[in-house]
């Protein structure tokens, strides 16, 4: 009897269940706890993608590229309803929760050199680069959104996903309403924002009717800011601030009041405006 001996056969496994990156986890802010992808239950969020800016710019060239990449249909850009803040972004439509926008665009540094980064985590949650938005020429239309003063205006929320930065809508965004999104408590400080004041009292948002505050597991908004800041604990990226309580308040409708709305006929004469006193 001739004795063989078997041929090594690579092993496999057929169940091989891939662990899935905490980069690719979302908040669900109706679950108020982290769903992959998207929640089964409330389903995905709404992406509205940027415009396509066309390759010759129709615009006077101090009007920047990043201007012409917001999405024109939803969203317009305007003074700012914060004293001294300059341009702003602002809807055009009403919005309801979960729309997603992004990702953030801008040049890929190590260094926060202007108030337009934002620092992006690696999967092992340590800071890994900038996007520094500061050239209007190398970014998008997020780099004109604006830094809550309050939890009570805030409506977006900052988020990492899968390495890139994202805002979603955290409200109702009634028409003519600023976005404004929380820079993190660095740029927060250095805009004079009173992050002592910045969160409601406790219980405020019961009062409207939102269901009692679970207590947090996770801080989960991402910060703007630098190295300095590390992130205390990351899901899918995502950088954790002590702002986890603006999520959950977020149940209440935006108490902003609507701004003067501006005729679709006047916005890209109005854009232009924006640009030329910016620059003048
Ligand atoms: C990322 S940019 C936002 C777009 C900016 N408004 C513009 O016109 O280009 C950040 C700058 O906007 C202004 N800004 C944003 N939020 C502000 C706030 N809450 N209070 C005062 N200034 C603010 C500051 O000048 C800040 O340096």
């Amino acid at each position: 009897m001739s004795r063989r001996t078997l041929r090594q056969k690579p092993r496999i496994s057929y169940y091989e269940p891939e662990e899935p990156s905490l980069d690719e986890y979302i908040f669900c802010d109706e679950c108020a706890d982290f769903v992959y992808e998207y929640c089964a239950i409330h389903g995905p969020l709404l992406v509205i993608p940027d415009d396509k800016p066309p390759a010759v710019s129709p615009f006077p060239a101090y009007v920047p590229r990043a201007a012409l990449t917001i999405p024109h249909v939803f969203l317009h850009l305007a003074p700012s309803i914060i004293p001294g803040a300059g341009i702003g972004v602002f809807s055009t439509l009403t919005l309801p929760r979960g729309v997603r926008f992004g990702p953030y665009c801008g040049v890929r540094t190590q260094q926060v050199d202007s108030m337009y980064c934002w620092q992006i985590y690696s999967r092992s949650h340590k800071p890994s680069h900038v996007v520094d938005a500061a050239d209007g020429d190398k970014s998008n239309w997020m780099r004109y959104v604006n830094c809550a003063r309050n939890w009570r205006e805030q409506n977006l929320l900052a988020y990492q996903y899968q390495g890139q930065l994202y805002y979603r809508t955290i409200k109702i965004i009634p028409r003519f309403t600023e976005l404004l999104v929380f820079y993190g408590s660095e740029f927060a400080n250095a805009l004079h924002i009173d992050l002592g004041k910045y969160n409601a009292p406790p219980g405020y948002a019961q009062k409207f009717g939102a269901p009692a505050a679970k207590k947090p597991k996770l801080d989960l908004q991402q910060t703007k800011i630098g190295h300095s800041l590390s992130p205390k604990h990351t899901n899918n990226g995502q950088t954790h601030s002590k702002d986890t309580e603006n999520n959950k308040k977020s149940k209440i409708i935006s108490v902003n009041k609507p701004e003067k709305p501006i005729s679709s006929k006047n916005l890209i004469k109005k854009k232009s405006n924006i640009f030329q006193k910016k620059n003048s």
